[in-house]
């Protein structure tokens, strides 16, 4: 037996195909003959063998030292620590390729750096059982497993991969643990408000078992502050969204990866047992900073996973004097930086998708002395009535490699319908930051000029851009309002009013007033102007009044940038003290001013002040902190609602 270039033996049956035409004479004008002598020879050759990409244990060694089998048995050795469970302090033997073994049969026989021979092994004992690894598949490879594996995987017309998350297809706050001990007790934000709910670490460890594909990435594209994750998971879909999402390594980069900063096991298909201590329902989201690991059970929303990596830097880039940002990013050609702040569905990926700027990041940023850097190195969009017209980028970023979570599309043409809201209305793709045509790659910038912060004013009594001061930055920065958008958190179906501190208090480790001061500071040193931007509703609230048109808010968004804004002349509304701007060329001049849009002066009024009081309110749980200095804290205590 020969063995050919990818270095399989090759079995006897010739390719008789071949040999039959040329018995019978008959002249062959095909463009060239196929080089292999069987079939199984000609699958192979399809196949060429890509470059190795293998991580190393520890600190870096030089792959060219290292034997091909030393390699893998160190990144295997890795792998397997990552596996270790409660009972097997050790880890499991784990070995590449498909558990099917006999399904993926057309390719087992092939050396494909992937797929290393994967004997069938049904052993129940744990220490005699293998765990099979699928390593850093690439997006083709994740949309077979996906389409052979995964119910509700299809491809549709543009080649995205449509994929169910389940029953969940918002993220579950109520469910999220933190793994409480001597550090993290004083350390982190517990408490009334927090989003983090404490758990022991024995409950974390029985939550924290089984899954097949892992994924090594990076998070943030400041090289100085780059961290290592490790995705462990058991669905396809989970593995290629993670490749979207996080920064994919070169493979020099996971030749030197090493050990990892931090290891999510998401097991999403199976539930949690509720009851466990600490659980209160089948869904658990648990971190454990101490191990450096979270486990995500009973939901496959993808979304826990990207914003479960956005609390861990939110604890660790603090430490480091760097603030976590939940905002979006873009930069002008003369290199003016804007920050696009706000809670789920307030427009941060939509307004940071312009077509005449920069893309930094969509959704998770971090600014440090130096610079903004994304955090992350894909989009994560909503489509829900997504067009080619007003949203052109993220259209035509729904392409091969793409995961489309949730959508509906026709069973024939494979056309996808974004106004369909069946499965949900938090329809999702997600892209490889460098699916945006003018991405900015490496992702990072100097630093801001505009801070917007976004709100989706469900009440319409927020005007649809005013200017702020430092402290009313602050006084909304921490306040963090807005109607929820229907569908994103799980069990909220009409718009509500919301507050969410810093826009996602969700995501905190620390006390909100931590990275409050530290925003403070910095606009103040780089000089930044803050923006309250209204992309809700305006003259009338939710029902009877009518959603901003995305073109003004384009409109009002690229006055900001220009610079042509903050020439205006200003005037300040009663109440919330807002300075509103006079006129915007190509906005009509009456939905500025929201009381002039609503048809009843009275009914404006009434709303304001119940929307004012709601702010209040909020704001009480705050007023006992400092905030920077104490000249700053009582001016943002001053910068609310005055009635
Ligand atoms: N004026 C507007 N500005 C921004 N988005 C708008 C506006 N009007 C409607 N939308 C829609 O609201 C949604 C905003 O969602 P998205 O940008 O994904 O939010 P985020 O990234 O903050 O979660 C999109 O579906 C967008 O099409
Ligand atoms: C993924 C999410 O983020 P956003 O809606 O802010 O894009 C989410 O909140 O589930
Ligand atoms: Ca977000
Ligand atoms: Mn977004």
């Amino acid at each position: 037996m020969a063995a050919n270039r990818t270095g399989v033996t090759s079995p006897r049956t010739p390719l008789k195909s071949i040999l039959t035409e040329k018995a019978k004479g008959i002249p062959n004008d095909s463009a060239g003959t196929v080089k292999a002598q069987t079939i199984e020879e000609l699958h192979s050759l399809q196949r060429k063998r890509s470059a190795p990409n293998t991580p190393l244990q520890g600190t870096a060694g030089a792959f060219a030292n290292l034997s091909e089998d030393e390699r893998q048995r160190q990144q295997l050795q890795s792998i397997s620590a990552s596996l270790a469970s409660l009972t097997r302090g050790t880890g499991p033997k784990v070995i590449r390729g498909d558990p099917g073994g006999g399904k993926y049969e057309a390719v087992s026989h092939v050396a494909h750096h992937h797929h290393i021979e994967a004997p069938v092994i049904s052993v129940s004992d744990s220490s005699l059982k293998f765990t099979h690894v699928l390593y850093n598949l690439s997006p083709g490879e994740l949309y077979e497993q996906a389409l052979k594996y995964e119910k509700g995987s299809f491809l549709t017309s543009t080649g995205a991969l449509a994929t169910l998350s389940g029953a969940k297809t918002g993220r579950s706050p109520r469910d999220k643990r933190v793994v409480i001990d001597d550090t993290t007790q004083d350390e982190l934000w517990w408490g009334k408000g927090s989003p983090n709910i404490e758990m022991d670490e024995h409950t974390f460890m029985v939550n924290r078992e089984r899954a097949v594909f892992v994924n090594d990435q990076f998070l943030n594209w400041d090289p100085k502050n780059r961290i290592k994750v490790r995705f462990v998971s058991c669905r396809a879909y989970h593995s290629l969204f993670m490749h979207n999402m996080c920064i994919r390594p070169t493979s020099e980069e996971l030749e030197n990866f090493g050990t990892p900063d931090f290891t999510i096991y998401n097991a999403g298909q199976f539930p949690c047992n509720r009851y466990t201590h600490y659980m209160t329902s089948s869904t658990s989201i648990d971190i454990n900073l101490n191990r450096k690991e979270m486990v995500i059970l009973g939901t496959q929303y993808a979304g826990e996973m990207k914003k479960g990596l956005f609390s861990l830097m939110h604890y660790l880039m603090p430490k480091r004097h760097i603030l976590s940002l939940h905002s979006g990013c873009n930069m002008g050609k003369d290199g003016d930086v804007a920050l696009f702040f706000g809670l789920s569905g307030t427009g941060k990926t939509t307004q940071s998708t312009d077509h005449n700027r920069f893309l930094i990041g969509d959704d998770e940023h971090c600014w440090s002395d130096d610079c903004i850097s994304n955090i992350e190195g894909g989009c994560y969009a909503k489509c829900i009535d997504l067009s080619k017209e007003k949203e052109p980028d993220i259209w035509n970023a729904i392409k091969f490699g793409t995961v489309l979570e949730n959508v509906v599309f026709d069973e024939h043409t494979r056309e996808v319908d974004y106004t369909d809201k069946s499965v949900t209305e938090n329809t999702r793709a997600a892209y490889p930051i460098e699916f945006i045509p003018n991405a900015k790659i490496p992702c990072f910038c100097p630093h801001p000029k505009n801070v917007i912060l976004l709100a989706c004013d469900a009440f319409g009594v927020l005007p649809p851009v005013s200017k702020l001061s430092l402290a009313q930055t602050m006084y909304h920065f921490i306040s963090g309002y807005t109607a929820l958008v229907a569908g994103t958190v799980d069990g909220i179906k009409e718009p509500t009013a919301t507050f969410s501190a810093c826009f996602g208090a969700a995501f905190l480790m620390l006390h909100p007033t931590t990275y409050a001061a530290m925003l403070a500071e910095k606009m103040h040193e780089h000089g930044a102007t803050g923006w309250l931007v209204n992309i809700g509703w305006c003259g009338g609230s939710y029902g009877s009044g009518n959603r901003i048109k995305l073109p003004y808010t384009r409109k009002i968004i690229n006055a900001i940038h220009s610079g042509s804004l903050l020439k205006a002349t200003y005037e300040k509304t009663e109440v919330f003290g807002l300075k509103i701007p006079s006129e915007i060329e190509g906005v009509p001049q009456e939905i500025l001013r929201p009381e002039n849009a609503s048809g009843l002066k009275e009914a404006y009024k009434n709303t304001l002040l119940k929307l004012a009081g709601l702010f209040k309110n909020n704001f009480e749980t705050f007023t006992e902190y400092k905030i920077g200095e104490d000249k700053l804290t009582e001016e943002i205590l001053a910068a609310g609602p005055i009635f």
